[in-house]
């Protein structure tokens, strides 16, 4: 495949050249003639990104595939630039042994894109047969509860990290000290069921010192054993400071960088996540980090759950919200007002967390890389629709908002999304495991 007259993020016009799996040439724009058998894209000034690598995403399988299965999730990851997703473990059965991380790898046979999968840890976790598989990290590991009830007491997660440590696997956390929640958000009504239930409650009761507590314990831990960490949907401005200080990366996820408590009102049970959605000066706080370099990279976090299941009360409805598909087209549409930098938008989503997890075939558009690339026209904005994304759950918490949305996506060269005129194609599902 030939990609003529393309933009990339810095601003150069360059021709891209595929071959196979890998990206072959890139050189100035006009500069490489297509060959008797190629194919040619005229990208004619659109912007060429390295595909996105989301390091968190919740694909429900094995255990609940009415909220997503390998095959919906993937290809809601496709529709939205997203060539590389990391599945967390809290599915059922859990991922904790090497048996069920197997089991898991087999249902990702139905991936159109490329996949970790992460091992977790419990009471009942075997470190031994589990960190023997091509595990992409540990985690995330939950040092409170969260969708899934895998919270864990503070002696297993150092034993944890020091496992993992031993044979250089990083650790993913999800940092919430459940010891300082505030119950007395419990008390009284919490109102209605799905959009009325009185939803500020949930991040007044999981709050912020919960999460720099957390972040702050996990560091030291990694210390003493020299593991690598990785904090996951770090939401305040106070859990990155402790993360970067403390030698640790992070992420935070498009929820945590655009919605805030005001939007609850709204939103109800729909914004109920873990971490929870915080005040707007926080929310400032945290896209500021993001902005300067602070943030190491987004990920989404796409926590799918259906609608039957969020039309509960507040206390009742499960956490979390999907993301996988708005996450890119977000972020370009920040782009093109010019709240972030395109370069900056590579970096958070594709070349930072290719360094930071040692991917180095990904997250760059040069010669010899896997040929994952997203093909965009900053001028075509959409508005975000959930009958139009592609998830099993059919919502989104940013139904109205601007998105940038992928004219072509590939994954090692192949198409997996191609949008025309309208019309949608999705390529087969030959995903693999980047860590194999
Ligand atoms: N973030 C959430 O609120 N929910 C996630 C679990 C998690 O990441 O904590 C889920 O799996 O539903
Ligand atoms: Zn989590
Ligand atoms: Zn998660």
């Amino acid at each position: 495949m030939l990609i003529r007259e393309a933009r990339l993020a810095d601003g150069r016009r360059r021709d891209v050249r595929i071959t196979g799996e890998r990206i072959e040439a890139v050189a100035a724009a006009g500069s490489l003639d297509a060959g008797a058998n190629d194919d040619v894209v005229d990208a004619d000034g659109r912007l060429l990104l390295p595909g996105a690598i989301d390091v968190h995403v919740h694909f429900r399988q094995p255990g609940y595939p009415h909220k997503e299965t390998w095959a919906t999730g993937s290809k809601s990851a496709a529709a939205g630039g997203v060539t590389t997703v990391v599945d967390q473990p809290n599915t059922n059965p859990p991922t904790v042994t090497g048996e069920q991380f197997d089991e898991k790898e087999a249902l990702a046979a139905d991936s159109l894109v490329d996949y970790g999968i992460n091992g977790g840890v419990t009471e009942s976790w075997d470190p031994d047969s589990l960190l023997s598989k091509p595990l992409f990290a540990l985690g995330e590991v939950f040092l409170a509860d969260s969708t899934g009830d895998m919270g864990i007491e503070s002696d297993l997660f150092a034993d944890a990290v020091a496992r993992a440590a031993e044979v250089d696997v990083p650790v993913t956390v999800h940092a919430e000290d459940a010891s300082l929640f505030d119950e007395s958000a419990r008390e009284g009504d919490a109102g209605g069921v799905g959009r009325d239930a009185d939803a500020d409650r949930w991040s007044a009761f999981r709050t912020a010192e919960a999460e720099a507590r957390a972040v702050e314990r996990a560091v030291g831990v990694a210390a003493e054993s020299r593991a690598r960490v990785h904090i996951a949907h770090t939401s305040t401005p106070e859990g990155i400071d402790a993360a970067a200080s403390g030698g640790a990366t992070c992420e935070v996820s498009p929820h945590h960088l655009l919605l805030s408590r005001e939007d609850l009102s709204e939103l109800g049970t729909y914004g109920r996540m873990n971490p929870p959605l915080r005040s707007e000066a926080r929310r400032a706080a945290v896209f500021e980090r993001v902005a300067d370099g602070t943030v190491d990279m987004i990920a989404t976090d796409h926590a799918p759950h259906t609608v039957e299941e969020k039309e509960q009360g507040l206390w009742d409805a499960p956490s979390g919200v999907p993301g996988v598909e708005t996450m890119l087209p977000l972020l370009l549409d920040l782009a093109r007002r010019g709240d972030l930098s395109y370069e900056r938008v590579r970096d958070l989503t594709s070349t930072t967390p290719a360094d930071v997890f040692g991917l180095p075939n990904k997250g760059r558009i040069e010669a010899d890389a896997d040929a994952d690339l997203v093909l965009v026209d900053p001028e075509s904005p959409r508005d975000i629709r959930g009958d139009d994304l592609h998830s099993k759950c059919g919502w989104t918490p940013f139904e109205g908002f601007s998105g940038v949305f992928p004219d072509l996506t590939l994954v090692r060269g192949r198409v997996v999304y191609e949008r025309s005129g309208g019309d949608e194609r999705f390529g087969e599902a030959a995903g693999e495991n980047v860590r194999t």
